[in-house]
């Protein structure tokens, strides 16, 4: 069979995945509990260091492909055990837990494993899976034993303060660690703070504030003096939680333990506002967000239609992708035109947004814009000249496009059309990130963390958890930061907003579309291949 044109590899969605990686070999017995009949490698340590992540990735994928088995692919994660032979195993505290008494499974089995594409043609390969996330029957750490540590880093998002209270409450609650550390001020905490401790008692109430409450940073990821300091501090355990930028460090974190032979498990929670991590379902916060951002699109209609030829513009977070003002758009039915990264746009002539507006304006009296953030960055870098700057991260530093169409729009009706506008634009970006997150996210957060202790109890390291069609699994890091989501406008999801609000798509025909799309998946590439070479 040959796999390498049927097998689904969704998330990479500018190359194929290369067909030499495809092997077809069966799967060998299991070498250590953590692996079972899934995964069979126990490379030896100093083999493995030549490696990058991607490269091991690629490794394990080839080494799980089975034709036997109808083209089953197990992404896996690394294991203390791949480096570190015969550690002892102990029983999983959990066993004896009142709470998960009751539960018929209360083990994951080692053969379980999460569908990365559920949507499939009969016949087809069964393709990429991942392990699934949750507690095992053994684990690699005694209670005593374990001293871990909490981080934030990148910008804020609703929920940060639940993961990091459900890490501390469920390392305690269910596995009995008292040893915790909050790292304060992101990565660079780690050299240059103090660590707080971190108990049940002092995360209590964290979850209903927004914020972290272990303060962030960007910038000033240093592997060798934060695995210096991880090592110093005799710390067994490194939980997380940050973006894209964040899980690439934490990478190079897991590289470094495991260069040094460190009985070290570094574990990814992913954490964005933009949505923008690739695989995962959704990243936390986003609902949050999306809910918050309704109360400022409200607020822009409720103005505009109490004035005459009123014109609102609120402007949404949004750096690469276009998700938060996309749902928001889609929940709200106030908006008349919502512009994201993803798809151009353009102010003049037949099919702009000046001539929608002014249909609009005519039709009902008021128009509401919805705008990302990132959308129309080069019209504003144009106007002000702009000289491309970064952040302590290497991220490009966004202008205030929202601002800009303000000015734009108003200039046009007033002195090209001659027509007074009651212009009301609302930046609610900040206003958004900082609430604390809902009820939905504030379970999601619980069942991230609760993974990811899982998950670092069982010897995984190396690992970022996150849901899959719905499932909770443990995705290798590498998979989640070669790439990142955006909105396609080639998927459904687009199509219902162009015909919810009935606006132009600025693409003139499909194959304007496709190139489009192909544009942003180029971008995206090199933006990511810059920041590798620009990153700290
Ligand atoms: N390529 C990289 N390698 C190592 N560390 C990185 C890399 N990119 C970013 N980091 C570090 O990760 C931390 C957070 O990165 P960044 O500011 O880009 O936010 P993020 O994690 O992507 O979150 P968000 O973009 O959602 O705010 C910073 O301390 C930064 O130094
Ligand atoms: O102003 P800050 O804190 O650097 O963050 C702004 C950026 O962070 C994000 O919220 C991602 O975390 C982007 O949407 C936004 O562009
Ligand atoms: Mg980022």
């Amino acid at each position: 069979m040959d796999l390498s044109i049927a097998l689904p590899f969704p998330s990479i969605t500018t190359k194929p995945f290369p067909s030499h990686l495809l092997l077809s070999r069966p799967l060998f017995p299991s070498s250590s509990p953590g692996r079972s009949l899934l995964s069979t490698r126990n490379p030896s340590s100093s083999r493995h260091n030549h490696r990058t992540p991607r490269q091991r990735l690629r490794r394990r994928v080839s080494a799980a492909v089975d034709d036997d088995d109808g083209g089953f692919v197990l992404e896996d994660v690394p294991h203390l055990s791949d480096f570190l032979p015969n550690l002892p195993l102990y029983p999983n505290p959990l066993e004896k837990s009142q709470a998960y008494a009751i539960v018929k499974q209360t083990f994951v089995g080692q053969e379980d494993a999460v569908a990365q594409q559920v949507v499939v043609h009969k016949g087809s390969p069964r393709g990429v899976h991942f392990r699934r996330a949750g507690p095992r029957e053994k684990v690699y750490f005694k209670p005593d034993e374990v001293r871990a540590c909490v981080v934030t880093c990148g910008g804020l998002c609703p929920g940060i303060n639940t993961v990091i209270r459900e890490i501390v409450c469920g390392l305690n609650y269910m596995y009995g660690v008292d040893d915790i550390l909050g790292i304060v001020g992101g990565y660079r905490g780690f050299y240059s703070k103090n660590t707080v401790k971190l108990t049940p008692k002092v995360v209590n109430d964290i979850h209903k504030r927004g914020g972290t409450t272990l303060l962030t940073s960007r910038g000033g990821h240093d592997t060798v003096k934060i695995v210096d300091s991880i090592q110093d501090r005799g710390i067994n355990q490194v939980y997380i939680i940050g973006g894209d930028g964040t899980q690439k460090g934490a990478a190079l974190i897991h590289e470094e333990v495991e260069k040094r032979g460190m009985k070290v498990a570094v574990a990814g929670i992913p954490k964005t506002i933009d949505n923008d991590i690739a695989v995962i379902d959704k990243s936390f916060g986003f609902d949050t967000a999306v809910e918050e951002a309704q109360r400022a699109i409200n607020a822009a209609h409720v103005e505009v239609e109490c004035v005459e030829n009123g014109v609102g513009v609120v402007k949404l977070m949004g750096r690469y992708s276009g998700f938060i003002a996309m749902h928001a758009t889609l929940a709200s039915r106030d908006v008349d035109c919502c512009l994201i990264p993803e798809s151009p746009f353009y102010l003049e002539g037949q099919g702009g947004l000046f001539q929608f507006i002014e249909s609009r304006m005519k039709e009902n009296g008021h128009v509401v814009i919805v705008i990302a953030e990132g959308a129309g960055q080069e019209f504003v870098a144009q106007s002000i000249h702009d000289v491309n700057q970064k952040d302590a991260s290497g991220n490009r530093l966004l202008l205030d496009v929202g601002l800009w169409l303000s000015h734009k729009i108003k200039d046009h009706f007033t002195q090209v059309r001659e027509m007074d506008v009651n212009m009301k634009y609302i930046d609610p970006t900040y206003m958004i990130r900082a609430i604390p997150s809902n009820a939905s996210d504030n379970i999601y957060c619980t069942l991230l963390a609760q993974s990811a202790v899982h998950g670092a109890m069982a010897g995984y390291t190396g690992f970022t958890v996150g849901p899959v069609n719905g499932k909770h699994a443990y995705i290798p890091i590498a998979r989640v930061t070669e790439t990142q989501n955006t909105v396609r406008l080639t998927d459904r999801m687009w199509a219902r907003l162009l015909s919810s609000t009935n606006q132009p798509s600025f693409l003139n025909s499909c194959d304007d579309i496709l190139l489009q799309q192909e544009r942003v998946d180029r971008d995206m590439v090199d933006m990511i291949h810059k920041m590798k070479i620009t990153s700290t």
